[in-house]
């Protein structure tokens, strides 16, 4: 027994026109732990909805190998799809229907118990406005009912490819919380998405991928790694800075107040302080955000589409 959700191996995948050889995946080596959030992340056009298509038998991989819960896909594709849940598209939902009706024409449609209706609407948040016209919905309240509809059966895995795609800052924040919620409750969810920030809020793991190509993968911690500047507030900002600047830390005015210090030892902050008769009222850890470790990454490389290309 396997303990990833989805593995790939080699995997690659190539477009080919009568003009060009587009290679949209290559040598991609996936490893998605059971359970939690991970996110799938890398800018538009690194071959995320690619590599989801051909997990879901909904494009042929060039070559390469693929399994879902252990087993290879697509051949044994029909023993595991009932396990999964995707939206990968916006699904069709008939807009004069409320959200719930829409969910119960689905549920029969799927023969499960309409008892699982209420469940996916409590799920997904949707509870007080599920009797609302479809059509009534912001973007965001449709998005999180594609994401009911693909739980009336239940998925272990729940794949979502840029769930976020569209919708404002409100919007953004509904989803995040509903996946958060699914990633807590057990289901391994599979998030793509090309915004590094905001994937970091409720992913535990992640890969980072650009030009098809595998850059990073890892827990969300072992990623970043552990912070190496810390915030520091103090009464005397001025006062602090020289204090440490004559003790050899570097430090700088912090946009969120305070003072930011480069260091790697924290000790090294309250020692100097203290000793020039500072008292500090908060010292905070800063890590890197993905985004800034996806640059570090990446260093300037084109890792959009337009690097793929080879004309025949
Ligand atoms: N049907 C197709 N025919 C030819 N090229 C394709 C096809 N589908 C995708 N591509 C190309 O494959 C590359 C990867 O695209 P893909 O949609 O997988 O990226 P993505 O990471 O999901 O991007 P986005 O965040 O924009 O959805 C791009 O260069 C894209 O133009």
């Amino acid at each position: 027994m396997t303990d990833l959700v989805i593995e790939t191996s080699g995997l690659r995948k190539e477009f080919i026109s009568r003009r060009s050889k587009r290679v949209a995946v290559q040598s991609l080596d996936l490893a998605v732990p059971a359970g939690g959030v991970h996110g799938f992340l890398g800018p538009n056009g690194s071959g995320k909805t690619t590599t989801i298509r051909m997990l879901l038998g909904l494009a042929r991989a060039t070559r390469g190998e693929m399994r879902l819960f252990g087993q290879p896909v697509p051949q044994q594709l029909p023993d595991v799809i009932g396990r999964v849940g995707a939206v990968v598209e916006s699904p069709k939902f008939s807009p004069n229907f409320s959200g719930r009706q829409n969910l119960q024409l689905l549920a029969r449609s799927i023969g499960v118990p309409d008892s699982r209706v209420s469940t996916a609407v409590e799920t997904v948040g949707l509870t007080g406005r599920d009797r609302d016209r479809y059509k009534s919905y912001s973007l965001g309240m449709k998005q999180r009912l594609a994401i009911a509809a693909t739980l009336l059966k239940e998925p272990s895995l729940l794949i979502l490819d840029e769930p976020t795609n569209g919708l404002d800052p409100a919007g953004i924040r509904e989803i995040r919380d509903t996946i958060r919620t699914l990633g807590e409750s057990g289901v391994t969810v599979l998030l793509s998405s090309h915004i590094l920030a905001e994937v970091q809020q409720v992913c535990t793991s992640a890969t980072i991928i650009g030009n098809g190509r595998l850059l990073a993968s890892g827990t969300v911690d072992e990623l970043l790694g552990d912070g190496t500047s810390y915030r520091v507030a103090v009464p005397d900002a001025e006062a602090a800075a020289s204090a440490l600047t004559a003790a050899g830390l570097v430090s700088a005015s912090d946009p969120a107040g305070g003072l930011r210090v480069e260091t790697d030892d924290p000790a090294a902050i309250t020692r100097t302080l203290a000793g020039a008769g500072i008292w500090l009222s908060e010292l905070t850890p800063l890590r890197p955000d993905l985004e800034t470790f996806f640059l570090q990454l990446t260093a300037g490389d084109n890792l959009g589409t337009s690097g793929q290309e080879e004309v025949r």
